[in-house]
């Protein structure tokens, strides 16, 4: 055993002394010692039951024969982070999360991880960290949170939210309306209800196999959803027990090329949050594998878009997904489509891919659609390329309102603040792209989500006639021609940052174009009289993260002499 490191043999005699004073008896020195890494915080609404489910978990690993050790990750709720500078720490918290997890698996020597995320940036920084121990770990989410209902009926969640800030601003509804959704958007624990970002990434975690099925679309706080946490701790202590699982359970086997492929293919299938692009490559690139945003269209093109979910279909939410027959069923349908469109791959659960999913049917053909009827022959996310995007630039199709092909007059914002307040000041104008810069992973820094500003475009009933491009992310929540991780970014010299207030910009969806018609000579001349703004800071560690970060087309990831 891993752990026999810090408790075999007389040498160890100090560090079995410490283990015994947190409660370890005689007996327990033989068995592994299981982390259990947990997101507990109480701000979070995905994440304040998390301590119960904890203990849940822990009981289960000890009626199991293993010793359970619990340590916490911070968190931070991107939704009370959204629209002002909070956002900045939002991105960067997804390395102290991974770097934390490492830190106490590997300085103590656990055998085995049970790992407990559920919001944003919790999920791909517990998965990075979980890449860099490579012990056997399974995933058991918090779960999502149930929908929302308004007085009259209607299906709300927290987009709705952002949204009704800016049909109140444009007086398209009362202060007593605000208030009704205020107070039913959010109407239990759990992760936002919707395909935002937390949801989008628990549900990759089912195709990447490494979490069990049920994971993405299990309503938080339910019966159903603790036998998952029950099962999930049996099943890594039937694997810590057993070396030879050990060996063949080691999660970068489980997380390996196929499972990048697959998590790409479900995401495409279901409309996910353009942040699963930048975790993912992050991930993949922690996996040692060589997978780029240049692979991501390619995939694409093979994947049909069979469920969809709010944002981009604002009725249908996590519970409806679940009740349809989960993401199996999503997985099962897709197959059927020709071509490698998911591969076949162990997963955690000790079947292969295709096993898991053999039995899962579709329920209820309304909400995951065949794959004779699909939403669409491509896949709901999309990479774009041009003089504006030479490195690439993310986009959800699935969300789009209007037209998949935009031409207008950019209207230039250095970051997010500078543009709400010209939103809200009456500036943008349909026919407009909104420009927002020096929003990069290194120009923010980190990254901001400009759920905000894409909001009050919708919610001022400018979806179809604005489109928006920034070296900034979205939220899982946004829609529209929105068009998020321009690389280069402004801070680094990126075209982003010559455009003028006028020039044209033309976005081209199904040809997977961004560009700004220029001529080349026009181009030349900005690039040489460019010097990119930097902005000032008061913190240490966003600056030591600025220092390191790279941008958003390798998925933000920090730099290491390795
Ligand atoms: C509702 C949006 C959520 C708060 C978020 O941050 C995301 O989806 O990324
Ligand atoms: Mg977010």
């Amino acid at each position: 055993m891993r752990s026999d490191e810090v408790k075999k043999g007389h040498q160890r005699t100090p560090h079995r002394s410490l283990l015994r004073a947190t409660g370890l008896k005689d007996e327990d020195f033989g068995k592994p010692f299981i982390g259990v890494a947990n997101s507990f915080i109480e701000i979070i609404p995905g994440h304040f039951f998390l301590n119960k489910v904890a203990e849940i978990i822990k009981d289960e690993i000890r009626a199991n024969g293993c010793v359970p050790f619990e340590f916490n990750t911070i968190g931070i709720d991107d939704g009370i982070a959204m629209g002002h500078d909070g956002m900045l720490y939002s991105l960067p918290s997804r390395e102290l999360i991974a770097s934390s997890l490492e830190s106490v698996m590997n300085a103590h020597k656990l055998d085995a991880m049970i790992a407990i995320p559920n919001c944003d940036k919790i999920v791909p920084g517990m998965i990075m960290g979980a890449l860099r121990v490579n012990v056997p770990t399974i995933f058991v989410s918090g779960g999502p949170m149930a929908k929302g209902y308004k007085k009259d009926g209607t299906p709300i969640d927290l987009s709705t939210a952002f949204e009704a800030v800016g049909r109140h601003e444009a007086g398209r509804i009362s202060d007593e309306e605000l208030l009704d959704i205020e107070c039913n958007a959010c109407p239990s624990g759990g992760s936002c209800s919707g395909m935002f970002t937390a949801n989008s990434m628990n549900t990759l975690m089912e195709a990447m196999g490494i979490a069990l099925p049920g994971n993405g679309t299990i309503l938080a706080q339910t019966k159903e959803r603790e036998a998952l946490y029950r099962e999930a701790a049996r099943r890594i202590c039937e694997i810590a027990k057993d070396e030879a699982a050990c060996e063949l359970f080691k999660f970068k086997n489980i997380l390996n090329e196929n499972a990048v492929k697959n998590a790409f293919a479900v995401d495409m299938a279901m409309g996910g949050s353009t942040n699963t692009v930048l975790h993912m490559l992050a991930i993949a690139h922690e996996a040692d594998v060589n997978f780029r945003i240049k692979d991501i269209n390619h995939i694409s093109k093979n994947v049909s878009h069979i469920a969809k979910i709010s944002p981009s279909l604002s009725t249908v939410h996590m519970e409806d997904i679940n009740r349809a027959g989960g993401v199996n069923a999503v997985m099962k349908e897709m197959a059927k489509r020709s071509g490698d469109v998911l591969i076949d791959n162990l997963t955690i659960g000790g079947e292969t891919l295709y096993e898991k999913i053999a039995d899962a049917r579709i329920i209820d053909e309304d909400i995951i659609h065949t794959i004779d009827n699909p939403y669409s022959n491509v896949g709901g996310l999309a990479i774009l390329y041009g003089n504006l995007a030479e490195q690439g630039s993310v986009i959800k199709t699935a969300g789009i309102i209007g037209d998949r092909v935009f031409t207008g007059k950019a209207v230039c914002f250095d970051g997010q603040g500078e543009a709400i307040e010209g939103i809200l000041m009456g500036k943008v104008k349909a026919g407009d792209v909104v420009v927002i810069r020096y929003e990069g992973p290194r120009g923010g820094p980190g990254m901001q989500e400009m759920l905000t500003p894409t909001s009050l475009i919708m919610g001022m009933g400018l979806g179809s006639s604005v489109a928006l491009i920034t070296d900034g992310r979205f939220s899982g929540a946004t829609r529209g021609v929105s068009v998020g991780h321009v690389s280069p970014e402004a801070a680094e010299g990126g075209m982003i940052g010559l455009l003028k207030d006028g020039d044209e910009i033309h976005i081209d969806v199904d040809q997977y174009i961004l560009d700004v018609n220029l001529s080349d000579e026009e181009i030349a001349k900005r690039k040489a009289a460019f010097v990119p703004v930097k902005k000032a800071l008061q913190s240490r560690w966003l600056g030591q993260y600025r220092a390191l970060v790279t941008n958003a087309s390798s998925g933000a990831v920090l730099k290491t002499d390795l």
